[in-house]
């Protein structure tokens, strides 16, 4: 451990310590966890849990383990260092994230996962301690108490802590899977938007209670075989009632909504595999627009205060001909401040607030812009204020930022739809 400089110490886990240190030969900073136990074997060294499952698993998501040392019956393991881990960030944090922050994470997070559980390991201790983050990339840490899917259950051992825990592991049931990191997932998920954990249990018991007041009871023979299936029966003698998860995150779409319920459910096998969240309409309202090579198509909305953030995906628009020549025009009434402020800063003059090309060759180029309702013609319908509508504009060389992006025409009504100031009107009219 020489080849290693401690710099100071990261945090005091069960199993180990963590510190941050210097690899003299390399200039390289690295993690270095002491075990806390002493190893006086290598094949005890590499049978343990976390070095099996790390050495097989190799994913930009996965904390990567880089080397282990045994010296006088100590071992230490170097792991890429990383800067914060969620709960500091959260802990940190004033306001909350928005909701496009969280889907970058939870994307990253459940693309770790699958992988995870793709290699026949599931975690069990997922807690926003050993999600680990540097700039915007997010990884798993902590496979400590990994288990191979295959081995047999009962797994009867300590297993993730507890606000995170699912409710099979909290009533002991006879065999668990990877749907305990998926609950776990649901409650990161939740946490991410009100800062808070959801499920902040003071002891089992009160953990099975609070997820009761979120919840409502379960089905009884949800849990077959669960040895503390008393604790609940208990405890749904008081007739809880389900809380309206919308009053207890207000600041979650209805799409996020629906994932942390669908994640949190009591019964394991409705809870959604990681995949399968991956494919949930959360992580396709608002996606980034990937960006072309050689362009950055932008649209800042939010920046300047409009209301509601509107996104739209090239991409839902094909790439044949008539498709390509068809310019896309969104014409919104936004807040006249709002309009004032994009009109001083960028468009000098023009009415289009933004816009931008897809490609340099302008004949490839789809583009929107986005008008006030009165200019250039182009009327506001009687009463609600968002028209859209294609027609052929002159390719604008004004470029924006891109903030967000993406997605499909459905998407974006239903948002409206669902907001009273931009209900749908005009229809499409193609130029
Ligand atoms: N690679 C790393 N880079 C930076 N910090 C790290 C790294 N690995 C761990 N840490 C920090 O050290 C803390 C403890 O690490 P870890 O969870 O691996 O230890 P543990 O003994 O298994 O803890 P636990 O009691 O949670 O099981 C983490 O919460 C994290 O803040």
């Amino acid at each position: 451990m020489e080849r290693y400089k401690i710099l100071e110490e990261l945090g005091d886990g069960t199993c180990g310590s963590v510190y941050k240190a210097l690899n003299i030969g390399t200039s390289e900073i690295v993690a270095v966890k002491k075990m806390k136990r002493k190893f006086y074997y290598w094949e005890e060294c590499v049978n343990l849990r976390e070095v099996k499952s790390l050495r097989k698993l190799n994913h930009p998501n996965i904390i990567k383990l880089m080397e282990i040392v045994q010296e006088n019956n100590e071992l230490f393991f170097i792991f890429e260092y990383m800067e914060h881990n969620l709960y500091q960030i959260m802990k940190e944090r004033q306001k909350s994230f928005s909701e496009e922050e969280i889907r970058g994470l939870m994307t990253q997070v459940l693309q770790g996962l699958a992988y995870v559980h793709k290699n026949g390991y599931f975690h069990r201790d997922l807690k926003p301690e050993n999600l680990l983050v540097t700039n915007n990339t997010i990884k798993i840490a902590d496979f400590g108490l990994a288990r191979e899917l295959s081995s047999m259950p009962p797994f009867t051992d300590y297993v993730s802590t507890r606000w995170y825990r699912a409710p099979e592991v909290l009533l002991q049931s006879s065999s668990y899977t990877p749907a305990i990191d998926m609950w776990a997932v649901g409650a990161i998920l939740a946490e991410l938007f009100t800062l808070c954990p959801i499920f902040p249990g003071q002891s089992e018991i009160d953990q099975l209670y609070k997820i009761c007041c979120v919840l409502g009871a379960p089905d009884w023979n949800t849990f077959p075989g669960a040895r503390n299936i008393a604790r609940l029966v208990d405890i749904s003698y008081s007739e809880i009632m389900p809380a309206n998860l919308s009053d207890v995150i207000p600041n979650a779409s209805l799409e996020a909504i629906d994932l942390i319920k669908q994640l949190c459910s009591w019964d394991p096998l409705k809870r959604p595999t990681a995949d399968q969240c991956l494919q949930h309409p959360f992580f396709h309202v608002g996606k980034w627009i990937p960006h072309p090579p050689g362009d950055l198509l932008q649209l800042r909305l939010s920046n300047c205060g409009s209301k509601p953030i509107l996104e739209l995906n090239l991409w839902d628009y094909g790439t044949s001909r008539d498709d390509c020549f068809l310019g896309l025009t969104l014409a919104v009434n936004p807040s006249a401040s709002n309009l004032d402020r994009v009109n001083k800063s960028q468009c000098t003059g023009e009415d289009i607030m933004f816009c931008s090309g897809v490609h340099d060759q302008s004949q490839q180029s789809v583009f929107w812009s986005l008008f006030p309702p009165d200019h250039h013609g182009i009327t506001a319908p009687v009463d609600p204020s968002l028209s859209l509508s294609f027609s052929s504009m002159p390719h604008s060389t004004i470029e924006a930022t891109a903030q967000s992006a993406g997605f499909g025409m459905a998407s974006l009504q239903t948002s409206i739809l669902d907001c009273p100031l931009l209900a749908m009107s005009s229809p499409f009219q193609q130029g």
